[in-house]
């Protein structure tokens, strides 16, 4: 007889490549992997202290620092994850599993186009840390075990798109836009479609746009809301066309990239190229949002089996409605919703999967995709941290 799982409420902690806050969940979690089922009760994202943001983002660009500040910073962000976790609980009975993604800070693909066997991913706050304020187990450092096995460690959502968001007839892109970009592409959910499902880092997401902006405004701004800034400008398409030509774009899946790649260093080259154009500000915006919109497009068109009938945006730049029409004209109109239609969070997608991906390592399910990190098999993934 089949094993009946009671529901665990469990809070999914994360704050991802844009360093905006700490994305936080709480849900209600049942079944296993085929039949599991979240319920969002609860979403919220909680800022950054503005001190702390402006340190990570900093550390992110490439800053040294020493040891006992890289302690410090590690235990300020467990502090402010933990406090995530306690509000967002307020006028609910306790949680009784954390899964907490981190922050990352460093992140070092495996490949042997750069010659790196294994990889390297670092996430700041202690899970043990996130325990013992909270007094709730804390699943924390996901990424290592799928780089162990020869991974990039990232992405790890596609598992769990697969198992929320697939559909019996249709081939279904997920478009995650945060700080990078990322797909999960889903065939229908027939015989064999695990191993048909792919997975990579499309490249930059909102990274290069929120840093213009901030550059802009002199930090007055940290994004461009719905897209208006850009959409009053127009994209300079000589220039997307040589950005595109950069190597990351044609790397083979799986591949994965981070604000190393698609940073400030990135960002000052963009803007230095955009010069040589004399473009105006709305169209320096409207050129780096064009680059996000076509290097995602022109990635489906590369590697993909077939296109999508459907494309499903999650992270705030499904917000930035100057990005999604680009994106749906690029697509030669494929429609592009967001997964909300589906009836999941596209805000809080990523901070359910880590609460998703803390409840199978629980239940000894794995967690990563190897079509998707590259991985040699697949593994529970995280680290349990008791009280
Ligand atoms: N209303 C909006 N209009 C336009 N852009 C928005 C809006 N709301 C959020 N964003 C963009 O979304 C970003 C945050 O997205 P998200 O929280 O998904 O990123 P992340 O999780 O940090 O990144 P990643 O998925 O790479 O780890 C903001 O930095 C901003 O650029
Ligand atoms: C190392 C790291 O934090 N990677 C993030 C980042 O943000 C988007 C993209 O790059 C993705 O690969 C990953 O996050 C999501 C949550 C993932 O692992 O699926």
């Amino acid at each position: 007889m089949k094993e009946i799982i009671p529901p665990t409420r469990v809070i999914g902690l994360m704050s991802g490549t844009s360093v905006d806050g700490i994305d936080t969940a709480l849900v209600e979690i049942s079944g296993g992997d085929l039949d599991l089922k979240v319920e969002l009760l609860a979403g919220e994202t909680y800022p950054y202290p503005p001190q702390l943001r402006t340190k990570i983002l900093s550390i992110c660009g490439g800053e040294q620092i020493s040891m006992l500040e890289l302690a410090t910073i590690d235990d300020q962000i467990a502090t402010v994850f933990a406090q995530a976790a306690q509000h967002i609980q307020v006028g609910y009975p306790p949680a009784t599993l954390i899964g907490s993604h981190g922050q990352t800070v460093y992140h070092r693909p495996t490949g042997e186009e750069n010659h790196v066997p294994l990889g390297y991913s670092l996430q700041l706050g202690r899970g043990a840390v996130i325990a013992r304020l909270t007094g709730i187990t804390t699943v924390s450092n996901f990424r290592v075990a799928d780089i162990a096995v020869g991974g990039h460690g990232a992405p790890l959502v596609p598992r769990v798109d697969a198992f929320l968001l697939s559909h019996l007839q249709e081939v279904r892109c997920i478009q995650n836009i945060g700080g990078i970009g990322n797909v999960t592409y889903l065939p229908p959910r027939s015989d064999g479609w695990l191993d048909k499902i792919m997975g990579w880092d499309t490249g930059p997401g909102n990274s290069l746009l929120d840093l213009a902006v901030s550059h802009f405004t002199n930090g007055q701004k940290t994004y461009d809301q719905n897209g208006a800034w850009a959409a009053s400008g127009s994209p300079c398409y000589p220039l997307v066309k040589q950005w595109l030509s950069q190597d990351y774009f044609y790397l083979r899946p799986p591949k994965s990239t981070g604000r190393e790649l698609f940073g400030v260093d990135y960002f000052y080259q963009c803007l230095r190229d955009c010069n040589h154009y004399d473009l105006s500000i709305p169209d320096v915006l409207a050129t780096v949002t064009e680059l996000t919109a076509a290097s995602i497009v022109q990635s489906y068109r590369e590697f993909l089996p077939q296109m999508p009938q459907q494309v499903l945006l999650c992270g705030g730049g499904g917000r930035n409605l100057y990005l999604k029409k680009r994106l749906e004209v690029l697509l030669d109109s494929i429609p592009v919703t967001t997964t909300d239609v589906m009836g999941l969070s596209s805000a809080f997608k990523e901070a359910i999967a880590f609460a998703v991906l803390a409840y199978w390592k629980h239940l000894g399910i794995p967690g990563n995709l190897p079509v998707a990190t590259g991985a040699q098999r697949e593994v529970v993934l995280g680290e349990t941290h008791g009280l």
